[in-house]
């Protein structure tokens, strides 16, 4: 989803709004449970200790102005040198007592963020790999990476700080509320006058400031989604001259989160001067109040230089809001998204009971049965029925967009079909365990993937075990041995990224090995060497006879030599069989395959 730039709909609102991001962020949050609670506790006695000196003052005070009749002198310390001694030794204990809990406190909070961050992070890769093909096309990979990095990310601020801030917040108004109304409650009605104000000032801002980073993370998406799109097409880019076109679109991407930055900015910075307004009322009331009394007698020194520092301690702090609910509101707009992404169902999953499906080679007959299957609402299989018997080898050729492909990734589940059925030695293959019907099942692709690593790793990648002569040989196989034995690296040549030091054949075959080395008993080779070279496409063809031994084979390909040798062929248009038989029959038939087949070999 791409929004225009300061203009977001209004459900977007209400979405991030309504869905009480930290209430889910608690209850993911619960199994660090026993370390919160730690955490807390170490913030509340931190935040004890740190309040503290104000009335370590006012002790001194006390012991200056009363001498014998100050409050330390009641505890049993007559003389004045050794109350102030006394004063001393306390003060050195709570100031190392405040630095062994602030320690306790950091350590505790900050690796909570690491976990919270860590837990999400695996789950959000988790969950998403278990996803269904529909939820890649709905997600696209940049929002999927800004998701996963950057707002996980987010939440270690408001957990390291802001979790800790509300705590120590929250307990200096008791502690120091408590003791102005011990004191004197007039003074503490003024003090904390303005609290309610500021809180609900906290409050305005926050609901202001929502949407504005909702609208950040969209921005945010937005700027992957060019990286990831444009990286991947590179080699368009250059060959199209439009590297400038590509920096214009990325400049108005970042301008666009630039200016969604600033939005937020204007409403976040305005928070701290409003509520200093505030503060300072609050302030000015104590220095008056407690001054007058102190005039008249009615109030001590000790207590009013105490009433002082403490409206310091009680209402600065609060100013601190301002970032607590900044650090909040940004990390609940990544919170959303992250547990948006966990929210996210497959539709394809396991029924219950399960059966785990353990095909013998030589097995696995493979059955599409009246099949009808449609994307959304654009149908593309009819009525389809095919058939590739245990052990045999099947071609499926057709037009561009027949459906081929389709077939497969049905047969894979990548996809449910609604109608018909697709059986497996007489079972729908919707009643087997997901994983184990495509652990049964190899794919050769025509979107070969290769990963960044060496050709080993790409070979061996499904079957970790594989072991160097299982690898060589299935190089062998599929006819890049020879390349490989050509490279100084051997197979511990790195392909790059996609697999980009290689030519589009050498990863075609290196795919092929792949599936070999997986030993499948059902294998789909779908457009396997469409860019092999002639001379490769002979030597995979002599290895087919290897291939398809004891195994189920199901070719799919516009070349028709590559299916010509096939038990049986079945030729797909617009989503139906439109003919189907061996070579032989099918050049008799004189239908699309005997006109196709003239036109690839030349003949008239
Ligand atoms: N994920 C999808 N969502 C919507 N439509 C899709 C999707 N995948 C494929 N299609 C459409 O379904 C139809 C069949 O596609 P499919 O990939 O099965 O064709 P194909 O016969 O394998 O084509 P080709 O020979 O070009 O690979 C096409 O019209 C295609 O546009």
């Amino acid at each position: 989803m791409r929004f225009a730039r300061g203009r977001l709909p209004k459900e977007f609102f209400m979405k991030t709004q309504k869905n009480k991001p930290l209430l889910r962020f608690l209850r993911y949050s619960s199994r660090q449970k026993r370390q919160i609670y730690l955490a807390s506790f170490f913030s509340v006695i931190n935040k004890i200790f740190d309040i503290a000196p104000p009335f370590l003052i006012g002790a001194a005070v006390d012991i200056v102005v009363k001498k014998q009749n100050s409050m330390i002198a009641q505890l049993g310390f007559i003389a004045q040198e050794t109350q102030l001694i006394f004063l001393a030794v306390v003060t050195v204990v709570v100031w190392a007592l405040e630095s062994i809990t602030e320690y306790a406190e950091k350590i505790y909070w900050r690796n909570i963020a690491q976990n919270v961050q860590h837990s999400m992070r695996i789950d959000a890769w988790r969950h998403i790999q278990n996803l269904d093909m529909s939820f890649f096309e709905k997600y696209s990979s940049g929002r999927i990476m800004s998701i996963i990095n950057d707002d996980v990310n987010q939440l270690e601020r408001f957990l390291d700080v802001g979790a800790n801030s509300l705590i120590q917040i929250a307990t200096t108004v008791v502690i120091v509320g408590g003791t102005y109304f011990y004191i004197s409650p007039k003074i503490a009605f003024f003090t904390m006058l303005p609290t309610p104000f500021i809180l609900i000032g906290a409050f305005y801002f926050q609901n202001k400031l929502a949407p504005r980073y909702a609208d950040i993370r969209e921005k945010v998406t937005g700027i992957n989604e060019r990286l990831t799109n444009s990286l991947g097409g590179i080699t368009t880019i250059k060959s199209y001259t439009t590297e400038n076109w590509e920096v214009e679109q990325f400049r108005n991407d970042s301008e666009s989160y630039q200016e969604s930055n600033k939005q937020a900015i204007r409403f976040s910075s305005a928070f701290v001067p409003v509520i200093r307004i505030f503060i300072l009322i609050g302030f000015t009331s104590v220095m008056l109040l407690g001054g007058w009394q102190t005039i008249k007698g009615t109030m001590e020194v000790g207590v009013y230089s105490v009433l002082i520092f403490l409206t310091q301690r009680l209402l600065w702090p609060l100013t601190g809001l301002a970032q607590i609910v900044d650090l909040y509101e940004r990390a609940m707009a990544s919170t959303t998204r992250i547990l948006n992404l966990l929210d996210e169902k497959s539709q394809v999953t396991s029924p219950p009971n399960a059966r785990v499906i353990d095909i013998s080679h030589g097995d696995g007959k493979v059955e599409f049965r009246n099949l009808n299957f449609a994307y959304e609402d654009k149908k593309v299989l009819d009525n389809v029925n095919i058939c590739a018997e245990a052990g045999q080898s099947i071609g499926i050729i057709g037009p561009k967009g027949s459906g081929k492909t389709t077939l497969m990734k049905l047969l894979l589940r990548f996809y449910d079909f609604s109608e018909g059925d697709i059986q497996i030695d007489g079972v729908s293959i919707k009643d087997f365990d997901l994983q184990s019907l495509r652990r049964n099942i190899g794919l050769v692709s025509q979107d070969v993937f290769l990963f960044q690593g060496t050709i080993k790793d790409n070979i061996a990648y499904g079957t970790p075990n594989a072991t160097m002569q299982e690898i060589k040989k299935a190089a062998e196989i599929a006819g890049i041995d020879s390349f490989i034995d050509t490279l100084t690296q051997g197979y511990d040549t790195i392909v790059g990224e996609r697999g980009q030091k290689l030519s589009g054949g050498q990863r075609q075959c290196i795919s092929i090995a792949r599936a070999i080395v997986k030993n499948p008993p059902i294998l789909i080779l779908d457009e396997a060497t469409s860019a092999v070279d002639n001379e490769t496409e002979a030597i995979i063809q002599k290895s087919l006879e290897e291939i398809s031994r004891n195994r189920t084979m199901i070719m799919i390909a516009h070349r028709l030599s590559t299916v010509r040798n096939a038990n049986c062929i079945f030729v797909m248009d617009n989503g139906k069989v439109a003919e189907s038989g061996t070579h032989e029959e099918l050049l008799n038939n004189k239908q699309f395959y005997s006109r196709a087949w003239r036109v690839q070999t030349g003949e008239r």
